[in-house]
């Protein structure tokens, strides 16, 4: 039995939710927005604390990523996952990189609710006997490895030609791609086939740690440091010692911290907060980035020294629409990895889900393929897996594509809303409530057209 936090601010849906959620023996408290989810979390009992959230994307007070946001920047790190439309893939996407496990597509599938369900609850048992949260070890890289596809297209052979061209030298490396490409997998192959692939691979995502926590998590801490260091802490520098550090969304890093990795790179050694000794410290760092960090550096939003220091070599993972006929070798490695979990047996996807995989240009790159595989298995009870296992939007998205826009008359429709919503948010200097009621429709309605029509 797990405790679950439901954020829903549909009565109807959270209801069924909980309902079935309770059979299955989990104890959900639902709450149907922010303000009351941010009650229950400090109310919650520290014997008894929530063990995943699901929220809804879009809440009456505001968007469950900006909530994400600040719940890791407060330190909270409980597992959790987004619950949204398929036209909010794109935001999900977002969403991963700030922390969130997973995401799940409306209308929510039970099966499939239950599958993500249960690996948010292995996340976060695993999180618990670890040092610290999102920290992953060695020995994940080890199995996660084993199941590494290369692909055989023109720019995956180059990027493996760069792998394993750096992996024997000690450069550092920054791997720049979009969210989703398995830039971790690459940083996990530099490891294991570099001279320090006995030692440990530490894993750290940056874009779940608060700035306050991140110098602790970095370099550890003495107890009594701060407020709330009630032990001493090793960081996690020192846990990568004689190993590999892998610091992913390392954009996210504060700029005090930013000095001080600066400083445990050029001159190997750390200093624990609150402490006065320094320890030495021989660690290869790997950092993985989705924006481009020399353009964050020129803008002052990086250092310029900790960029030039750690881009001894940079790798670029191509984005999976990129990587044409790859995309059937990974359908293929998603489909038999799925059918070992979950125990299927899907031998083959129809011609008509090849064609929306193909026509698809999937922003969540190999983590969504994996997801929607992983899905259209779990659905399928026939050795072909057919379009009704697909998310129905997905394929309403690819009708839609393939229309011609001067004769469809929905997709008229949309370009005129669209056009008509920027002129009246201009209007108003993009007062949202004001431009709601200019246009006769609720704030949530708004802000579902402004995602969907891409208005900035
Ligand atoms: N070469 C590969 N072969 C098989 N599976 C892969 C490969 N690369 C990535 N994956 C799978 O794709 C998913 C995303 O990979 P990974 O976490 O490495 O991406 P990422 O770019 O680091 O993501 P993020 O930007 O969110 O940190 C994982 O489920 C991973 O197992």
């Amino acid at each position: 039995m797990a405790h679950l936090l439901l954020v829903e601010d549909d009565t109807t849906f959270s209801k069924l939710l909980s309902n079935f959620l309770g059979k299955h023996g989990h104890q959900v408290k639902v709450c149907s927005n922010i303000k009351e989810a941010r009650e229950a979390l400090k109310s919650s009992d520290s014997n008894e604390p929530f063990e995943v959230l699901m929220l809804d994307y879009r809440l009456p007070d505001g968007n469950s990523v900006d909530f994400l946001k600040a719940l890791r920047s407060e330190g909270n790190r409980t597992a959790a996952f987004i619950m949204t439309s398929f036209h909010d893939v794109r935001t999900a996407v977002t969403a991963m990189q700030i922390g969130a496990f997973d995401y799940i597509t409306k209308p929510v599938n039970p099966e499939e609710l239950l599958m993500v369900l249960r690996e948010a609850l292995n996340k976060a048992e695993s999180a618990d006997t670890k040092a610290a949260p999102k920290t992953r070890t060695s020995a994940k890289a080890d199995k996660q490895s084993l199941e590494f596809i290369e692909g055989k297209s023109k720019i995956s052979k180059q990027l493996y030609e760069y792998v394993r061209l750096v992996s024997p030298t000690d450069m550092s490396v920054i791997i720049q791609g979009e969210s989703g490409t398995g830039k971790e997998h690459v940083a996990k192959s530099i490891h294991k086939m570099s001279k320090r692939s006995n030692g440990p691979f530490v894993a750290i995502d940056c874009g779940s740690l608060s700035k306050e926590l991140a110098a602790s998590e970095l370099f550890g801490h003495k107890k009594g440091a701060f407020t709330g260091a009630l032990q001493d802490k090793i960081g996690q520098f020192e846990a990568a010692d004689g190993g590999t550090l892998f610091l992913d969304e390392i954009g996210n890093l504060g700029y005090d911290v930013q000095i001080k990795l600066l400083r445990a790179l050029q001159e190997r050694i750390i200093v624990p907060i609150g402490a006065t000794q320094q320890i030495k410290v021989d660690v290869r760092l790997i950092a993985a980035t989705n924006e481009d960090l020399m353009v964050n550096a020129a803008n002052g939003d990086f250092r310029d020294d900790l960029y030039h220091r750690l881009n001894e070599f940079k790798i670029e993972v191509p984005p999976l629409r990129k990587r044409g006929e790859d995309l059937g070798i990974f359908i293929q490695h998603f489909v038999e990895k799925a059918n070992e979990e979950l125990g299927r047996n899907v031998r083959e996807l129809s011609k008509e889900v090849m064609d929306v995989f193909h026509k698809y240009d999937w922003p969540g790159n190999l983590r969504e393929l994996n997801n929607v595989i992983k899905r259209l298995v779990l659905l399928s009870k026939e050795e072909v897996a057919t379009l009704n296992a697909l998310p129905a939007e997905m394929i309403t998205a690819m009708e839609d594509q393939q229309k011609p826009a001067g004769s469809d008359l929905k997709a008229l429709q949309e370009t005129h809303e669209k056009e008509m919503i920027e002129k009246v948010l201009q209007e108003v200097r993009y007062n949202k409530s004001k431009a709601a009621k200019l246009l006769n429709i609720d704030r949530k309605t708004l802000y579902y057209k402004i995602e969907k029509y891409h208005i900035e």
